[in-house]
Order: structure tokens, then C-alpha cells, then sequence
């Protein structure tokens, strides 16, 4: 009867026999109702909307040896893949802390995580910065592990409205809290020509910063600020107009990827982030206290490993990685996404 009252909801149409764009996929979005989907899709190395597929699973947890009754950190709880893993160890005793500084995925997390039996009981969700570290284990007690895996999640990637990939069409945004601070956009617009070409080059090393750079403040100074991440690889791509045709394609593909990365570096003042959370881990880890980090480019790994080498010198670690553990080739073959990651992991004294 109550159907009745309730006006129908037509599903959205797409072209074609196959959804392209990321909100036509209503099956890949709803991966209870549509598990047959969902694993086709990542059986093809495709990662469903609306999902992430975590990374080094396996090796996280070799080496965290989570126990029951032991309390953690999850500092990056994306679609909660780590966190469930994690989870399922401490065997409903003892605590799992979960941190995100995204707004609109978060709820949807946690939401997903509830219904699967982990609630306020046994995990704490808070819409914070890792950079708290500190606060957060002084509420917990020091945590016995920490996970943090750097960067953007899958879901944040695939959602146009973010801005996080030069490939949709979209505002140019790229914060991981559109609440906070300013999109990468308004960045543009008062930018100095010196400036950008230092932002691309410290936090990407683009080979073509100076060109991108100057293409840029050209368009400012007409009046015609970049808004959306296509009109961004419209610049960059006239800006490469003098690589050879034979090459161009690739090069465009390669800078505009690296562009997206150093603004989104720069946006989220990630280094200094990440700088300052490695500078407050020990002091948030028990001692025998285990911490692992996944990170996707190489100046965060260069943050990573610095800090636990200096660190180990300082006896503050009692040990560290000697070398990046990498993904396997299954798991690269699995989920392209997993391709440039390091894992780096220490132990407190
Ligand atoms: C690679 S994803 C994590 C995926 C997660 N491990 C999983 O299995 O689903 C990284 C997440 O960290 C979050 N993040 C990035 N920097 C952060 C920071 N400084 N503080 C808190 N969260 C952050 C991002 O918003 C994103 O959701």
C-alpha cells in the first residue's frame, strides 16, 4: 500500500549498452545488491565505482601482527578496506581509531562498517587530520599500530564533482575537504608565474613546468581562469604543442597527470601534513608499537624514509625497513592502482 503513495523513480538512462560515466553505474554503486557486478568488474583490473580496493593487504598485516585487545590507528580510513581487515584481527576486543579528513565520503563508511558489525564499540570514526595524531592517542592510550596509506582513494578519483582527474570534466577542486581551505582553481587564479613552476617541479617534478607555468598566468592575465580540470588539459596540452605529434599524446597524458598531483600536493599541503604526523608518531606509539605507511610518489616516500632512518639513528625506532616492500605482480595485475606504491614500516624502542 505504501508503494502506492510513493511516486516511481526511474533509474538513470545511459547511451549505449554499458554505463560510461561514474553516476550511471547504479549496480557497480551498490555492491550488496550487485556482487556479481562488482566482481566482474575487478576481475577485469577495473576498480567498481564507487569502491577502493586496498593495497598490500597481506603485507600490512605480516607485519602489524594486530592482536585481540590491542587498540590502533587506521589515520586513512578511505572506503575502510584496511580498517575492516584490521578489525577482523582484534576479534571484538580492543579499539580501532579510524581518521579522514573527507566529509563526504566518511558517513559512507562508517554507515558500511556499521552494518557489518563494527560500531562505536569497537571502532571510533573521527573527521580529523592525521596531523592530530597526538590528540587522538592521547584520548585512545598510545596505540600498538598504525596504518596510514597516503594520498586519495578510488571513490575520490572517480567522482567527477571532485576534481580529481584531468579525464572528466568537472570543477577543478582536488580537496580532500572541500569544506577547508582553497580549491586548487581559486589557487590558480593568484598564482605567480615563479610560484607554479616551483609547485610543479618541487611536488612533481614536471620536466615541463616552466611551459605549463607560463601558459597558465597567460590565460589568467586574458581573464580566463582555469575553472574546470578540462580547460586545465586544454592548457597543458597547447602548452606541449611543440613535442613531436608522435610523442605529444603521451607527454600530455603524463604532464597533465603530474599538474593534478602537484596542485593536489599543494591544495592539502600534503608534505608538510605528512611531516608533521611522522614527527608525532613515536610519541603516539607504544613502545614495541608497530607503524606501516603506503606511499604512492616519491616525494612522500622520501618524507617516509627519511624520517625513519634519522629516527632509528636517534634509538627512537628500535627498527625500520631496510628496503620498500612492494605490492606483488598478482596484486599490480589485479588493481592497476597499486602499481606505484611503497610500503615502508618501523618499530618503536
Ligand atoms: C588511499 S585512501 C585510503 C584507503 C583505505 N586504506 C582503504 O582501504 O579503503 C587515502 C585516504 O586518506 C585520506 N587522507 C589523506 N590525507 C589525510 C590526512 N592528512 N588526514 C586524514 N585523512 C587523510 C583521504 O581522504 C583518503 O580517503
Amino acid at each position: 500500500m505504501e508503494n502506492q503513495d510513493k511516486p516511481h523513480k526511474r533509474r538513470v538512462r545511459y547511451k549505449g549498452t554499458h554505463p560510461k560515466k561514474y553516476s550511471e553505474k547504479y549496480k557497480e554503486h551498490d555492491p550488496n545488491k550487485y556482487s556479481d557486478t562488482v566482481a566482474r568488474v575487478i576481475l577485469k583490473g577495473s576498480t567498481p565505482a564507487g569502491m577502493h580496493i586496498s593495497i598490500c593487504v597481506k603485507e600490512i598485516l605480516e607485519f602489524l601482527q594486530i592482536k585481540p585487545g590491542q587498540t590502533g590507528l587506521d589515520a586513512t580510513l578511505g572506503y575502510g578496506g584496511h580498517s575492516l581487515e584490521m578489525l577482523k584481527c582484534l576479534n571484538h576486543t580492543g579499539h580501532l581509531y579510524a581518521l579522514d579528513v573527507d566529509p563526504i565520503e566518511l558517513p559512507r563508511t562508517r554507515d558500511r562498517l556499521e552494518k557489518q558489525g563494527y560500531g562505536p564499540e569497537i571502532l571510533t570514526i573521527k573527521q580529523l587530520n592525521f596531523l592530530e595524531v597526538d590528540k587522538v592517542a592521547s584520548e585512545a592510550g598510545l596505540f600498538d599500530f598504525v596504518l596510514a596509506d597516503l594520498g586519495v582513494s578510488s571513490m575520490q578519483i572517480d567522482n567527477p564533482k571532485r576534481g580529481f582527474s584531468y579525464k572528466k570534466e568537472g570543477p577543478l577542486d582536488l580537496r580532500l575537504n572541500p569544506k577547508k581551505g582553497i580549491s586548487a582553481s581559486e589557487r590558480l587564479r593568484n598564482i605567480s608565474e615563479a610560484e607554479l613552476e616551483g609547485m610543479l617541479i618541487e611536488n612533481s617534478d614536471e620536466p615541463y613546468a616552466a611551459k605549463i607555468a607560463k601558459a597558465i598566468i597567460i590565460e589568467n592575465k586574458k581573464g580566463k581562469y582555469i575553472s574546470t580540470t578540462t580547460h586545465l588539459q586544454q592548457i597543458i596540452k597547447s602548452a606541449l604543442k611543440f613535442i613531436p605529434e608522435n610523442e605529444r599524446e603521451e607527454a600530455v597524458k603524463k604532464s597533465c597527470q603530474r599538474s593534478f598531483q602537484a596542485l593536489r600536493i599543494d591544495v592539502n599541503e600534503e608534505f608538510e601534513v605528512l611531516y608533521e604526523f611522522l614527527e608525532k608518531l613515536p610519541s603516539s606509539l607504544k613502545s614495541g608499537g608497530r607503524v606501516a605507511i603506503l606511499s604512492f610518489h616519491s616525494g612522500e616516500d622520501r618524507l617516509v624514509k627519511k624520517s625513519f632512518k634519522r629516527l632509528f639513528k636517534e634509538g627512537i625506532y628500535s627498527e625500520v625497513a631496510s628496503e620498500i616492500i612492494r605490492p606483488s605482480k598478482e596484486e599490480c595485475n589485479i588493481n592497476t592502482r597499486a602499481r606505484s606504491t611503497k610500503m615502508r614500516w618501523a618499530i618503536k624502542a
